[in-house]
């Protein structure tokens, strides 16, 4: 078996970074430990990385750490937006809807990509805004990315959402494993996402990993539309015109976390060695605050901040649905997840950067004036 196992490989058509192709799935039903061996050959030895979505929140962000580490070349960066110049001077990026699987494909072979790391989506409260293109996105888009990641055997990072539980879990709180039926479109499509996966993984040998994120934190006004954007949003205004309208209750606890953490995490979750891992989808988390408790914070600073609570049945209701605090001990077990920012932390970061950002601008409109 072994032998044949050599010879197939070695007939194999292959480029850069590439593993197999459709072939994969046929050898799976003959031998899935063939499988594993010739997708663990790419897995060690490749760091060529395609983003999805990468203009978003947090892409721009993984993008650097991992140009960083693994050379400017090695990622690139997609998305469906004009690229500042700032990004293009960065490193590659590329247009790419992830609806058009041909161009996907084309992107794969052409960067020689081991893996592929993906962040499009709409968010949850611009998700239930636009349902259609919510299910287009977040649902069919998916299917793209998994059947690329699969043909190719690359390591498939999608990540999924405190939003993928619902008011049947447990909310404090909430464990990986528990009731997920979420009531936003957003939360569908990735409990949806987190099974295909894992599906994948069972039936193809699909290196599929994911972690459920709590709501991001960075100073970067950027936003895509999230029901968590509201503590970014706190910040700003408090810096720039002392007042803010909370669409939620003051009460609303949600788990959070800071963006280098996030980074840190999702890092380090992707080089871990496949055998370590005893599941596909780990929760991680941080911190968990009210509205109360961040304004609280951010009147540490600016103590005539003031915030006007007038509640948006939208983002109220999505919140409620969401777990106040996030378990996240298997992480922290299997594969060492650990958390750097607790809210002292993060408000302490939120005003220096924010202002720093404000008084760069002034300063500039100064020079232009
Ligand atoms: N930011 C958070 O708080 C948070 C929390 C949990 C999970 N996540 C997940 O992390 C990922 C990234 O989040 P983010 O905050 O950076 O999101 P974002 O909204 O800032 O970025 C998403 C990007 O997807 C792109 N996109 C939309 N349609 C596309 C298409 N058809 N083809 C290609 N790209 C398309 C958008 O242009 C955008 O740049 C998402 O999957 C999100 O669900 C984010
Ligand atoms: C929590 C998360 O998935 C995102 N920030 C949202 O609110 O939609």
């Amino acid at each position: 078996m072994k032998n044949l196992a050599k010879l197939l490989w070695e007939a194999l058509p292959r480029y850069p970074g590439q593993a197999v192709s459709r072939n994969n799935i046929k050898f799976q039903h003959k031998s899935p430990s063939m499988t594993f061996q010739v997708r663990h050959q790419s897995a060690v030895t490749g760091k060529r990385i395609i983003i999805t979505g990468g203009l978003g929140q947090i892409g721009q962000r993984l993008a650097a750490h991992l140009r960083a580490k693994y050379g400017q070349e090695s990622v690139l960066l997609t998305d469906v937006k004009k690229p500042t110049k700032e990004v293009l001077k960065d490193g590659p990026y590329e247009y790419a809807d992830i609806l058009d699987y041909n161009q996907l494909k084309r992107l794969v072979v052409n960067h020689g990509a081991d893996w592929l790391i993906h962040f499009s989506a709409l968010l949850s409260a611009v998700g239930e805004q636009n349902v259609p293109l919510a299910v287009k996105v977040n649902i069919n888009g998916l299917h793209n990315i998994l059947n690329i990641a699969n043909d190719f055997g690359l390591r498939l990072f999608v990540p999924s959402t405190i939003g993928a539980f619902g008011v049947d879990s447990p909310k404090n709180p909430t464990p990986d494993f528990c009731i997920q039926r979420p009531k936003t479109i957003y939360g569908v499509a990735k409990v949806h996402a987190e099974l295909m996966g894992e599906y994948y993984k069972e039936r193809f040998g699909l290196d599929f990993r994911s972690l459920r994120y709590p709501g991001i934190i960075s100073a970067d006004l950027q936003l895509g539309g999230g029901t968590t954007d509201y503590a970014v949003m706190m910040f700003y205004h408090a810096l720039t015109s002392g007042h803010f309208t909370c669409g939620l209750r003051p009460d609303t606890r949600m788990p959070m976390m800071h963006i280098d953490d996030c980074i840190t995490s999702t890092l380090k979750f992707m080089e871990t060695p496949e055998e370590k891992l005893k599941q596909r989808v780990y929760n991680i988390s941080a911190m968990s605050f009210t509205p109360q408790e961040i304004s609280d914070e951010i009147k540490k600073y600016i103590p005539e901040f003031q915030v006007t609570y007038k509640g948006n049945p939208l983002l109220q209701g999505i919140a409620d649905s969401w777990p106040d605090v996030f378990e996240d001990v298997n992480a922290r077990r299997d594969w060492g997840h650990y958390h750097h920012y607790d809210i002292t932390r993060l408000a302490e970061f939120m005003m220096d950067n924010f202002k720093q950002q404000l008084d760069l601008d002034s300063s500039h409109q100064r020079v232009l004036s």
